[in-house]
């Protein structure tokens, strides 16, 4: 493809993603490019990046063209980046032709308008919200939650994010594992925190390589292994997840039982659990149950206080993966985060009502908000007296985080996705002891007694 038909490729995707605000972009871009198989590999990935880089400048490049007069077309979106970025309005013109395969000339007022961007003050002062890339009404969310350190988290969460592997320790160790993706051409170093992880530089193809496809690896951030390794399940155990999704955190569970043990993996969504089924096969797991939750299931009462472990792995905004949906910026409204902690709180009370006495439930997030984290915490311990805040103490935990009852990471400061977790322990039941009953000495009639009178 020539440089003007990525452009309007590039144009073309990001219309698509404009039309349907609330559908993840990545799927967007998935449609796009299943619709034209014509598009090969390296072309798309040069259409991507100019459309991930629209994506990860939304606003500031849209307070830009507005200030120039101009409307946020995705035009003008992708031509203000150009500029922005050192290009000059008149090479951004010889790219913008007629023609089959190309965005068409720039209208007088696009000119204009990149013109102005061209001459405009790049020290002018942008708004704190606009020039973190984050809606207004989160600003006072996050500097709460990062105080002096906004500037420097936020800038980490809108770099592209490194590719972290989970080595599948039920098919190979580490090293092995390593090398076996070194001779594909995949170079991973280990992962600094998580004891299974692989981390490779960027987008790399993973998924078809021979180490993927046989179940050697699965595509798993490192602060999601560690939220895992906080669970602390032994081979033994009952173990329940309880959102599991298609499966992600489930197969880390199951490498960590050594396939034994039980686990039941639970959601509300089918699509999602039978996503699990391919996956769980290809990872060797055999020790997994699927249930789907539906309304007035019987399901969960007959199984109170049954599980040594339950991970909830709890729907959320998402906020620590920006680095690799910088489009769930955008799109996050106030409304979302009200609705989520409500259902949030919910399920961590129909879950902890599975927890054997004495057993531990780990609440998870991707979110960096503290009221879907810690607050979340604090109110569940108001309503359920009965739970207590526990370090993990697994030897999978990097000895700083052990002592810890909470997981907090941040890209950062740990070069992760943001995570929280939170392992509580319901106290054990005092043990019944059968009562003593002290005899009423009797002393046994004298054989030769006479009868009472
Ligand atoms: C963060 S995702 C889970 C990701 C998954 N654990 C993984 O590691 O791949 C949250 C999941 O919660 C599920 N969910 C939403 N509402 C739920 C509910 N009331 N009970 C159980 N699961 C629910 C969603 O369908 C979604 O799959």
């Amino acid at each position: 493809m020539t440089p003007s038909a990525r452009l309007a490729a590039a144009i073309d995707l990001l219309a698509e993603m404009d039309a349907a605000p609330r559908r993840p972009a990545d799927a967007v871009a998935n449609s796009f490019f299943r619709e034209r198989r014509f598009i090969g590999g390296g072309d798309r990935r040069a259409i991507s990046a100019l459309v991930w880089d629209s994506l990860r400048h939304w606003r500031r490049a849209a307070w830009f063209i507005e200030r120039a007069g101009g409307e946020p077309t995705p035009r003008l979106r992708i031509a203000s980046r150009q500029i922005l970025t050192g290009s000059t309005p008149g090479a951004i013109s010889q790219a913008f032709v007629e023609g089959r395969f190309a965005p068409g000339a720039l209208t007088q007022n696009e000119r204009h308008t990149l013109d102005r961007i061209a001459r405009a003050d790049p020290s002018e002062q942008q708004p704190d919200a606009v020039r973190l890339e984050i809606p207004d009404w989160l600003f006072p969310h996050l500097q709460a939650r990062f105080g002096a350190d906004l500037e420097k988290e936020l800038e980490a969460l809108g770099q592209e994010a490194t590719l972290d592997l989970r080595v599948n320790t039920l098919r190979g160790d580490r090293e092995t594992v390593r090398k076996k993706l070194m001779r594909e051409g995949l170079h991973a170093e280990p992962t600094p925190l998580s004891p299974w992880g692989l981390r490779l530089p960027g987008r790399l193809p993973v998924t078809s390589s021979a180490a993927f496809k046989d179940g050697l690896v699965e595509i798993q951030d490192e602060g999601s292994q560690l939220v895992v390794a906080m669970l602390g399940a032994t081979p033994e155990m009952r173990v329940l997840d309880y959102c599991a999704g298609a499966g992600g955190k489930t197969l880390a569970i199951a490498m960590t039982m050594q396939n034994r043990g039980h686990i039941i993996a639970c959601d509300v969504s089918v699509p999602r659990l039978d996503g699990a089924v391919r996956r769980l096969r290809r990872a060797g797991a055999h020790n997994v149950e699927r249930h789907l939750l539906t309304p007035g299931d019987k399901w969960a009462k007959r199984r109170a206080k049954s599980f040594d472990r339950v991970l909830v792995d709890a729907p959320c905004t998402g906020t620590g993966t920006w680095r690799r949906n910088p489009d769930a910026r955008v799109r996050l409204e106030e409304r979302d985060l009200k609705e989520l902690t409500v259902k949030q709180a919910d399920i961590l009370d129909r879950a902890a009502a599975l927890v054997r006495p004495g057993g531990r439930m780990v609440y998870a997030t991707c979110s960096i908000l503290d009221a879907e984290n810690r607050n979340q915490i604090d109110a569940f311990m108001a309503r359920n007296s009965d739970f207590s805040l526990v370090a993990p103490d697994t030897a999978e935990i990097p000895e700083r985080f052990r002592d810890s009852p909470i997981l907090s990471l941040s890209p950062a400061k740990d070069e992760t996705d943001g995570f929280f977790a939170a392992v509580l322990e319901r106290k054990a039941e005092p043990a019944i002891t059968e009562p003593t009953i002290t005899e009423p000495a009797v002393t046994p009639p004298e054989a030769d007694a006479p009868p009472a009178p």
